[in-house]
């Protein structure tokens, strides 16, 4: 995982592709973005992917900031070379050649607020992003974390279809960060040592259309239903936590810098031809009857090799997925009427 990638990488200035090890020099030139990359979760993530020695061009684009924080990140003795570009006249060249663009632009919630209340300023911003990812990019992996992810993906999509560019296994809402506060969750009430969790998450990314699957978690540990279900909650309201705790400072950034760093990571080894690489993401899919579901996803160098099934859900979990479609169905459906109009 990233962490032992970084570690292998502070030691060594070594990456592992594909079961071998090549000289951070020779490992494939890949050029990674961040969109939104002096704000919040655009900061930590920068300095994550600065670490990330599977990265060779590090382009760090914003609408202001990004001379200051490319300055400070380049200094980092790794293997990427950093450039910040700054304002809508740069943007095609912070694009151009990208394998991968990240894209946590956009604003955060404060109390009060849901993901969708963001809607409104964070569609136009997505959208205008998408269509120059299009034009400079079209082949990139695209990594969407700004919200509400249920409808900036559908957007993404759209504009993408519009600029005869789609291709359904190069565009991920990150929803990592579910999968991430579900492993911690768990492994404080299953007492098990948490670098060996594995929690599925399935669903969207807003409230209860985030699912997890505690049913399918490893280590199994048994755990009552009431805790299972104060355990759902806690997962499901992890962005509101930390919303309320940071009292109108915004909301996860650092956790999420970690997930989209964890994402990012795995869709690197993915286009490198690592083989086995799974995460949960939110992607176009037919296993539910939306257009648009999170669920576990082989990472392959094309993106999406396969969409896995959700697998055996318990009863608890059958009637989350039942509850669940018809709000995600109006987010992805938002965000497709949004794009079209
Ligand atoms: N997918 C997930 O799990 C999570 C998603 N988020 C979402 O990520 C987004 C960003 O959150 P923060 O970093 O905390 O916000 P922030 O306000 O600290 O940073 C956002 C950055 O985006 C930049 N920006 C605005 N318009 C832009 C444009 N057109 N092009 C490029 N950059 C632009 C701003 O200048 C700012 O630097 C929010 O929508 C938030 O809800 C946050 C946490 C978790
Ligand atoms: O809750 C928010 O607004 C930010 C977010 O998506 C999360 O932390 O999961």
């Amino acid at each position: 995982m990233l962490r032992s990638t970084i570690q292998a990488s502070l030691r060594q200035g070594r990456a592992q592709v594909n079961g071998r090890s090549f000289s951070s020099g020779s490992a494939p030139h890949r050029k990674v973005a961040v969109l939104g990359a002096a704000g919040g979760i655009g900061q930590p993530l920068s300095l994550l992917m600065k670490l990330n020695p599977l990265v060779s061009q590090l382009s760090l684009y914003d609408i202001a900031g990004t001379p200051g924080v490319a300055a400070d990140v380049s200094h980092i003795n790794t293997r990427s070379e950093v450039t910040g570009y700054v304002g809508e006249d740069q943007l095609g060249k912070a694009l151009e050649g990208c394998d991968i663009v990240i894209i946590p632009a956009g604003v955060p919630r404060k109390p009060g607020m849901t993901r969708d209340d963001l809607f409104n300023i964070n569609a136009g911003i997505v959208k205008g992003l998408c269509t120059a990812i299009a034009k400079y990019c079209p082949n990139a992996l695209v990594n969407m974390i700004s919200n509400p992810v249920n409808s900036t993906v559908p957007i993404a999509s759209e504009v993408f279809k519009k600029a005869g560019t789609y291709d359904e296994k190069r565009l991920f809402g990150v929803t990592t960060l579910d999968v991430v506060r579900a492993k911690t969750f768990y492994a404080g009430k299953a007492n098990v040592n948490v670098s060996e969790v594995n929690v599925p998450v399935v669903g969207g990314h807003a409230g209860i259309t985030i699912l997890p699957l505690f049913s399918q978690a490893t280590p199994t540990a048994n755990l009552s239903d009431e805790v299972l279900t104060a355990l759902t909650k806690r997962t499901q309201d992890g962005g509101t936590e930390v919303v309320e705790a940071k009292a109108g400072k915004g909301s996860a950034t650092l956790s999420m810098a970690y997930a989209g760093a964890l994402f990012a990571d795995a869709c690197l080894k993915g286009l490198n031809g690592v083989p086995d690489v799974v995460e949960c993401s939110f992607v176009q899919s037919s296993i539910t009857e939306l257009p648009f579901f999170a669920s576990k996803v082989r990472l392959g160098k094309n993106g999406v090799e396969e969409v896995l099934g959700l697998g055996a859900l318990s009863d608890y979990e059958k009637q989350g997925l039942e509850a669940l479609l018809p709000e995600l169905k109006s987010s992805i459906e938002k965000g497709i009427k949004f794009a079209n109009q």
